[in-house]
């Protein structure tokens, strides 16, 4: 049927015997034989794999729509109940009327009270009073820095802080979330592929212990949708929540309580720990290269002063370089989050049948000689013009592109810049005496985040 070429697995398990772990790995080197466009079986799933900004490009934005659906497993189906909720939500009729409301209400658009950017600002402070709290000594970052991201996000969506004082049951299913987004892969794999292992050890453990946070996530959900009845009389529209209820209150279709809940679940497991990783990202490439932090704080203290405002408009073209840099090398999401053929399709001159997974290896543009010379040499004065202005690049595709990109782009965006620029600000950030240089090779999983690293931060 003209399918693309790939390279030929075993029955039953497909290609998953040659797959290293990391995937985005070995699909860029198979990408040398097959090209770009690449068909493989991962386990029983038809799988197309796409390596180059064009392919890209021409599925994701110019076929838009036919490559718009979520790939289904037996998995996905458990934690969204079939397909509520915006991460797994298609038709593409459906999909479209919660994005745009979701789209809308994460840039703050009808909501009262303050800018999404004074929002964030307001958890900056309190990260930067714990980094000061630490005295110069030794520390995880990700523990203060997930509390800090979620709170934004809980703000945001649900009027909701994830903090001891406020909201411990909160506090403890986003680090549950986020804890089994890091260690679980295996268990999210090997399910999708082979729903019956769920029934074996050691996977039966580990599965159930899924279900039950998931349980225990929806009535922390359910709890927050039924306050905000109660009150939303009262206010104008504070949060995501009340501007979603608003739609529920109207009958308008797709609105259901329970769409909500999965939305908000959604929201808080896209959202916070990838922008999260993308900080500790920074982070590490600070200590890794002095030199580059040197350069970053001379830039902070000509343009800000080591006590002005932090804002979005701050003009910082090496900071923002620097930034785009560590977006290339080290997405977070190196494969996006499968796709699926909504139709038999042609697509570049093969044949793709309705409902094979898609998977968009960013990780691989973003090393591409062709568009990067040198491609892993960590260089943020590549992202700077002839003047020293930065260059925005479209080829760095971290947050993917077309219609079904990330829907929290503009908010990690702020979120990540405006963190990243306010720790510099105040601290040097530097390694600890026991492992004075970090490792550099991030942990596989759902998400690429770095291995834990107990940072010091040294006030300025
Ligand atoms: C550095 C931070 C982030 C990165 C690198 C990132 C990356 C991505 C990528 C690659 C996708 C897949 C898009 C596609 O299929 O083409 C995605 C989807 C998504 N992201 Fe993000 N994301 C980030 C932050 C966020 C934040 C802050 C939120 C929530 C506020 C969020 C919520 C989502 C959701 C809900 C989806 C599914 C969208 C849909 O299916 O329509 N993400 N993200």
């Amino acid at each position: 049927k003209n399918l693309p070429p790939g390279p030929t697995g075993f029955p039953f398990l497909g290609c998953i015997p040659y797959l290293s772990k990391y995937v985005e790995r070995t699909f860029s080197q198979w990408s040398k034989t097959y090209g770009p466009v690449m068909f493989l079986k991962i386990g029983n799933q038809p799988t197309v794999v796409l390596s180059s900004f064009e392919a890209i490009h021409q599925a994701f934005v110019v076929q838009g729509v036919e490559f718009s659906n979520r790939y289904h497993t037996y998995f996905t189906k458990c934690s969204c109940e079939g397909g509520f909720g915006i991460l797994f939500l298609h038709p593409y009729k459906s999909w479209k009327v919660q994005r745009t409301f979701g789209f809308r209400a994460l840039m703050g658009k009808g909501l009262g009270g303050n800018s999404i950017e004074t929002r964030i600002l307001t958890q900056v402070e309190v990260l930067l009073q714990h980094l000061k709290q630490k005295n110069e000594q030794p520390f995880l970052l990700e523990d203060d820095l997930l509390a800090s991201v979620a709170n934004i996000i809980g703000d945001i969506i649900m009027k909701e802080y994830c903090d001891k004082e406020q909201n411990e049951k909160l506090l403890n299913y986003v680090f549950e979330s986020v804890k089994s987004i890091r260690t679980s892969a295996f268990v999210f794999m090997a399910v999708s592929m082979f729903p019956w292992i769920r029934f074996f050890p050691p996977i039966c453990g580990q599965f159930n212990e899924m279900k039950k946070g998931m349980k225990i996530g929806s009535d922390i959900f359910n709890e927050i949708i039924e306050q905000h009845l109660k009150d939303s009389e009262f206010h104008e529209a504070r949060d995501f929540t009340d501007l979603f209820l608003l739609e529920y209150k109207r009958n308008t279709p797709g609105f259901s309580k329970k769409q909500l809940l999965y939305y908000l679940k959604d929201l808080i497991a896209g959202g916070v720990e990838t922008s999260v990783s993308s900080i500790r990202w920074m982070c590490l490439h600070m200590v890794k290269y002095p030199e580059i932090q040197k350069k970053i704080h001379m830039e902070i203290d000509s343009v800000i002063g080591p006590d002005g405002n932090v804002t979005l408009s701050c003009d910082l073209p090496y900071t923002k370089a620097f930034i785009q840099e560590v977006f290339r090398t080290s997405p977070p999401a190196p494969i996006g989050v499968p796709r699926a053929t909504t139709e038999d399709l042609y697509f570049m001159g093969y044949f793709i049948p309705k409902n094979t997974q898609v998977m968009a290896n960013l990780w691989h543009v973003h090393h591409d000689p062709t568009i990067w010379p040198d491609p892993t040499r960590f260089d943020p004065e590549r992202h700077l013009d002839n003047n020293r202005q930065f260059v925005k690049s479209d080829k760095i595709i971290a947050f993917s592109i077309g219609p079904r990109s990330c829907i929290g782009e503009s908010l990690a965006r702020k979120e990540i810049f405006l963190f990243f620029v306010s720790i510099l600000q105040k601290f040097d950030v530097c390694g600890n005496k026991e492992h004075p240089v970090p490792c550099m090779k991030g942990a596989p999983g759902i998400v690429y985040s770095p291995y834990p690293y107990k940072f010091v931060m040294k006030l300025r």
